[in-house]
């Protein structure tokens, strides 16, 4: 997780974050890590051809911290997060998810253990319109030996951690884009994973909107330790967001770089006026190049 070393980052060049994409994982968590990924890759059979889209790749992420994947449309960050939650299996390399391999034997099945320690946030929060609130949240715990009143308990904790607790009895419609969001977060984490994946959560937001959605995950991050590798387009987002931002190549995607984010938590919006979040943000869209 971050420091509280307030305003000091460090920024791995790209030379050398490449030698560690080559010859490792760009930061070695020891054992504990939450998440390993050793040299997975992937390639699609599409109906014109084989698509590389993720070359080999080596990925350590230490329990509770908040690594940020950014990069390019097209790079693989979808896929690489896909992956992570075990909704597509790699064509090479291995996943651990603790101490359990996510896909074992050869079928490509993910454990079951490891995908409970998984919850996944998409671009659209994909709530059934006809449930209220407090049912969308609960119905990852449907059919799994729950009463009805435990799942309304349980539905109301995660809404008030994502400042939903007034409107348990309200269907989606009746919610900003913003709020609907909120409670695709609170359903994701009702089953108590240790790890949030989270694709794009905000990108379909508004920029206000967007900055208030950016505080209340950091804030719910704070108060839960959970660890989150969440996808983005925003460089501001990521700086803002990470403890870690590791930026994906064009194409078929590998790590380009690795960059070591330590303002002070709790972060406020005035952060962003920094002006070391400034080179920060600077150094990702150089690197980004023509492709932001
Ligand atoms: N099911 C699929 N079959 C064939 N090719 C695919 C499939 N899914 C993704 N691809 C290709 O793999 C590459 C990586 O896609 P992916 O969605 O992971 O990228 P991304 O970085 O998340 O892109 P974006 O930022 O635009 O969402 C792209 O070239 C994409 O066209």
């Amino acid at each position: 997780m971050a420091t509280d070393t307030a305003g000091t980052t460090t920024t791995t060049s790209q030379g050398s974050s490449m030698s560690e994409a080559n010859s490792g994982p760009p930061r070695v968590a020891g054992s504990g890590a939450a998440i390993s990924v050793r040299g997975i890759g992937k390639t699609y059979q599409a109906s014109a051809g084989p698509v590389r889209a993720l070359l080999p790749t080596d990925l350590e992420v230490a329990p509770g911290e908040f690594v940020v994947l950014l990069g390019p449309s097209g790079c693989g960050k979808t896929t690489l997060l896909r992956m992570l939650a075990g909704l597509i299996s790699p064509t090479e390399g291995t996943i651990g998810i603790g101490d359990k391999p996510l896909f074992t034997g050869r079928n490509s099945t993910p454990d079951r253990d490891a995908l409970g320690s998984l919850g996944f946030v998409f671009q659209a929060p994909n709530l059934m319109p006809w449930r209220k609130v407090w049912r969308n949240i609960a119905l990852p715990l449907e059919g799994k030996g729950t009463t009805r009143a435990e799942r309304r308990e349980r539905a109301a904790e995660m809404a008030r951690l994502v400042g939903l607790g007034d409107f348990l009895d309200h269907y989606p419609k009746a919610l900003s884009g913003g709020m609907q969001q909120r409670v695709a977060i609170a359903r994701a984490l009702i089953h108590r994973p240790s790890i949030l994946l989270m694709d794009e959560p905000f990108g379909a937001l508004d920029a206000m909107t967007r900055d208030q959605m950016n505080l209340l995950l950091q804030q719910l991050w704070l108060d839960t330790g959970k660890t989150i590798v969440l996808v983005t387009h925003s460089i501001t987002e990521a700086v803002f967001l990470a403890d870690r931002v590791v930026l994906l190549s064009q194409r078929p995607g590998r790590v380009q770089d690795v960059v070591d984010v330590d303002f002070a938590r709790p972060r406020d919006l005035a952060v962003t006026a920094e002006p070391h979040f400034g080179e920060q943000v600077g150094h990702l869209r150089k690197q980004l190049g023509g492709h932001r």
